[in-house]
C-alpha cells in the first residue's frame, strides 16, 4: 500500500484538495456521511486564500487543478486557549529543581528579575512561532500579573497581538493568586491592566481562607467593567472545590459573562456523588472547562521515590455528557511549570487522547483543540467552512488512529492556502538569554 501523499507545497493560487478527510463535527455543513471514527471524506476547493466551496470526495472536478489521492486526514486551523507565554521556554536558565509544583513556584520567583521586557518579548516571539508552524491560528495567554514586571508583559502582549495580528489572534488574561485580590493596591492594577489591553480577568484559586471574598471580588469588578473570567481552578489541591463555589456564586448573582475554568484536577477524587453534584451545578452555570492535561501529568503528585498515582485529568467524559463545554490546551511550555511542550496542539490532542480515554469513541476529540475553544474565544477557526480562511494542518494519517499512532512531525500547514515552514524555530536563538544570572 502506497503512503498517502502530501499535497506539494508550492501550491497554485485556486486548487482542490481531493479526497481529504475532516472530522464531521469541525465541517460546517458535512457533505456526506461520517465513517465509523466520525470523519468525512471531501473535496476542499481553496480559492483566493479562502475556503471556496466543501463537497463529497471527488464531486469539484472543476473548481482548479486537483491536488489528488491526497489521502489525507485535514484539520481546520487550531486554537489554544490555555497558555503562558510570558513565562515560557526558561527552562534553560530556571528548570525544576524536583518537578514539583513548590519547585515550580520557586523557580519562576528566583526568575523573574530576569524578565525585561526584551527577554518576554523574544521567548514569547519564539513560542509564537513553535505554534504557527504546528497550525495554531488563535492563542490565549495568561500573563502574571503581580510583580513589577506585569506592565512591561502585557505591553509586550499588546505589541505581539499588533505584530502577529492576521497569523496568530492574540488574547490575554490578567493572573494573580487569589489572596491578592484582597490586597486593593494589586487587583486594583490588575484590573487597570486588562481593562487598558482589552484582557480578562483571571485568577489562581486555591484552598484560602480568603477563597470566597477573593472570587466574589472578582465577580464584582468583571459585572462592574464587563469582563470575562478566565480562572485556574483546583488545580493542586485535593480537597479543593472553588469550581463548585464560582458556579454558584455566578449563579446567584445571574452572572452573564463567560467563565471558563482551566485544570479543575480536584474533581478526580471527588466521590461520585460529590461530583456530579458540581458538575450539574457547572453546567447549569454555563462554565466552559479547560483541561490542561500534559502540564498536569507532570505536576501532579510528585514525591521522590514515589510513582505518582493522581494524573492530572478532570472528569471530561461527565462534562461532555451534561454539554458542558470541554477543551484542552498546552498551558505552560519549557519552564519551571512544565518541561517539556512545544506549543503543538496536536501532540496536545493526541497525549490527552491517551491519558482521559477520548478514544471510543474518537471522532469528537478534535474539537478540543478546534472548533470548541474557537468558539470560546470568538474567534473564526476550528472549522471548516465555506468564506474562511483555508488555514488547514495536513497529515499523512487516513484516519484518527494513524493520526494518534505517530508523532506528525511531518505535517504540512496551509495559511491562506499557501504552505507554511513548518519546522520551529531553533533552540540555540535563545541561548544568550539563557546565560543570565538568577
Ligand atoms: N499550571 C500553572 C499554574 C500556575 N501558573 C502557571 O504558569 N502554570
Amino acid at each position: 500500500m502506497t503512503r498517502p501523499a502530501l499535497p506539494p507545497a508550492d501550491l497554485p493560487a485556486a486548487y482542490v484538495l481531493g479526497h481529504v478527510r475532516a472530522p464531521t463535527g469541525l465541517i460546517a455543513a458535512p457533505p456526506g456521511p461520517a465513517d465509523a471514527e466520525g470523519l468525512v471524506a471531501l473535496d476542499i476547493a481553496v480559492a483566493g486564500g479562502h475556503i471556496a466551496r466543501l463537497a463529497p470526495a471527488g464531486a469539484l472536478i472543476e473548481d482548479g487543478p486537483r491536488i489528488e489521492r491526497a489521502g489525507t486526514l485535514a484539520l481546520p486551523g487550531l486554537a489554544d486557549i490555555h497558555t503562558h507565554l510570558d513565562k515560557g521556554f526558561i527552562w534553560n536558565r530556571a528548570p525544576n529543581r524536583d518537578g514539583s509544583f513548590e519547585g515550580a513556584m520557586a523557580a519562576v520567583a528566583a526568575d523573574k528579575p530576569n524578565w525585561s521586557e526584551e527577554d518576554i518579548r523574544r521567548r514569547f516571539d519564539f513560542a509564537l512561532r513553535c505554534a504557527y508552524a504546528h497550525g495554531t491560528v488563535a492563542i490565549r495567554t495568561h500573563l502574571d500579573s503581580e510583580g513589577e514586571r506585569a506592565a512591561g508583559a502585557w505591553r509586550v502582549f499588546a505589541e505581539m497581538r499588533e505584530a502577529w495580528r492576521g497569523r496568530i489572534e492574540l488574547q490575554a488574561v490578567g493572573l494573580i493568586p487569589v489572596d491578592s485580590v484582597l490586597d486593593p493596591a494589586l487587583f486594583d492594577r490588575l484590573v487597570g491592566l486588562v481593562r487598558e489591553h482589552g484582557g480578562l480577568l483571571g485568577s489562581y484559586t486555591y484552598v484560602t481562607p480568603n477563597l470566597h471574598a477573593g472570587l466574589e471580588l472578582l465577580f464584582d469588578a468583571a459585572e462592574r467593567h464587563g469582563l470575562a473570567l478566565d480562572l485556574h481552578v483546583d488545580e493542586r489541591d485535593r480537597n479543593a472545590h472553588a469550581l463548585v463555589d464560582i458556579a454558584e456564586i455566578a449563579l446567584r448573582r445571574r452572572f452573564q459573562g463567560p467563565i471558563l475554568a482551566g485544570h479543575c484536577c480536584a474533581l478526580a477524587l471527588k466521590d461520585e456523588a460529590e461530583a456530579d453534584r458540581a458538575l450539574d451545578r457547572v453546567a447549569q452555570a454555563g462554565i466552559g472547562i479547560v483541561s490542561l492535561p500534559m502540564c498536569n501529568l507532570y505536576l501532579q503528585d510528585r514525591q521522590p521515590g514515589r510513582t505518582p498515582r493522581w494524573r492530572g485529568v478532570t472528569l471530561l467524559h461527565e462534562m461532555r455528557a451534561r454539554g458542558i463545554p470541554v477543551m484542552v490546551a498546552s498551558d505552560n511550555a519549557r519552564d519551571p511549570f512544565y518541561a517539556y511542550g512545544d506549543l503543538d496542539l496536536v501532540e496536545v490532542y493526541r497525549e490527552a487522547t491517551r491519558i482521559a480515554h477520548l478514544d471510543h469513541p474518537a471522532g469528537e476529540g478534535p474539537a478540543l483543540i478546534a472548533r470548541a475553544p474557537a468558539q470560546w474565544m470568538g474567534v473564526e477557526a476550528g472549522l471548516l467552512a465555506p468564506g474562511r480562511p483555508a488555514d488547514l494542518s495536513l497529515f499523512p494519517a487516513r484516519s484518527l488512529n494513524e493520526l494518534h499512532a505517530r508523532p506528525q512531525a511531518d505535517r504540512l500547514v496551509l495559511r491562506a492556502g499557501r504552505a507554511i515552514e513548518v519546522a520551529p524555530p531553533d533552540y540555540g536563538e535563545l541561548d544568550d538569554l539563557m546565560e543570565r544570572p538568577q
